[in-house]
């Protein structure tokens, strides 16, 4: 469902690292967006410790219309958690370096285009999950992605190269885990490469590893990739670039409500829950708060 709200008090979240961008402009940029449409804008800035719980103070002591998470998936799952339940709106003016959930809601990559969602944009309620207690708003999974996704945040380089060279060195070396996963609708036992808990379709990366699913749905997918010889490699690449997630013997989904998965030999496990790193105790346990966020969507296209 799409609506249409007037927004008058805005609180920005900026995350002053995110993305490798430079935000010293940015305070004085949205300031200015803001006040040209009698908008008032309101700033927090990320540290990186304790701000989901600085964030709540935040946001209980004056009243917000909206509040936006200025970064990249990390600084949107800090806001939606904090926002999640209470009514209020989530705008994102995508600014890290995948941008994963902006880009499923169609939110435009650029700065000037995204900003236009102050003050032209619809509202949808989109669907939550939970991951052992771990708030997601887009993706989570266990397995070679989430190994990538921690080597990557302890490198002292970033970017689509640098992942790419971790990627390479570790799927050499890598061995896959055994799962055992039940679902309200069915359950997989095996070995996998990697087991993706989706609410939403893309990483930020631009590999779709959910297509055609909805945010919105009240369900969400389990999407798993079993190990598969070298030789396939750059099949699955390039289906998983293509939205053709389910085109090989070396894929499945299982669209659920919730699910539980075990790890054979394993209590605790690596998983990355919207991009951040994790440790998850096993079982694991994933469910679903359907509707649970009011987004900010476009629904005009911006003025070229
Ligand atoms: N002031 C800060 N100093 C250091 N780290 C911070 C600070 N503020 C937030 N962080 C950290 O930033 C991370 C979130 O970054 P975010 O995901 O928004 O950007 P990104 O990693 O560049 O983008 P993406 O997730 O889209 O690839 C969190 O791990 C958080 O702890």
């Amino acid at each position: 469902m799409t609506s249409f709200v007037t927004l008058h008090q805005l609180l920005f979240v900026l995350n002053p690292v995110s993305g490798d961008i430079d935000k010293s402009e940015l305070e004085d940029t949205i300031t200015a967006f803001c006040a040209e449409r009698g908008r008032q804008a309101h700033f927090f800035h990320t540290t990186g410790a304790q701000d989901q719980n600085r964030l709540r103070t935040a946001i209980k002591r004056q009243a917000y219309d909206a509040v936006f998470a200025c970064g990249g998936d990390g600084t949107v799952n800090l806001v939606a958690e904090a926002i999640a339940d209470t009514g209020l709106l989530l705008g994102i003016l995508p600014l890290g370096s995948g941008n994963g959930l902006s880009k499923d809601l169609e939110i435009p990559q650029d700065l000037a285009e995204a900003l236009h969602l102050i003050w032209e944009h619809g509202v949808s309620a989109i669907d939550t999950l939970r991951v052992n207690g771990h708030f997601s708003a887009h993706l989570a999974d266990l397995g070679f992605n989430a190994l990538v996704v921690e080597r990557f945040d302890q490198s002292d380089s970033r970017g689509p190269t640098t992942y790419v060279r971790i990627a390479t060195q570790e799927y050499l070396a890598y061995e896959p885990a055994t799962y055992r996963i039940r679902t309200d609708r069915g359950s997989f036992e095996g070995p996998a490469f990697m087991v993706t808990m989706a609410n939403g379709n893309t990483f930020g990366s631009n590999v779709v590893i959910n297509p055609d699913s909805r945010l919105d749905d009240g369900e969400f997918e389990i999407c798993i990739i079993a190990p598969f010889p070298g030789t396939a490699a750059l099949g699955i690449l390039y289906q998983l670039y293509t939205s053709d997630f389910e085109a090989s013997l070396y894929t499945q989904r299982l669209r659920c409500r919730w699910a539980e998965i075990e790890v054979n030999g394993q209590s605790q496990v690596l998983g990355q829950v919207d991009g951040e790193s994790v440790r998850l105790d096993t079982p694991i346990r994933i469910g679903i708060s359907p509707r649970s966020l009011r987004v900010l969507t476009p629904t005009v296209p911006p003025p070229s």
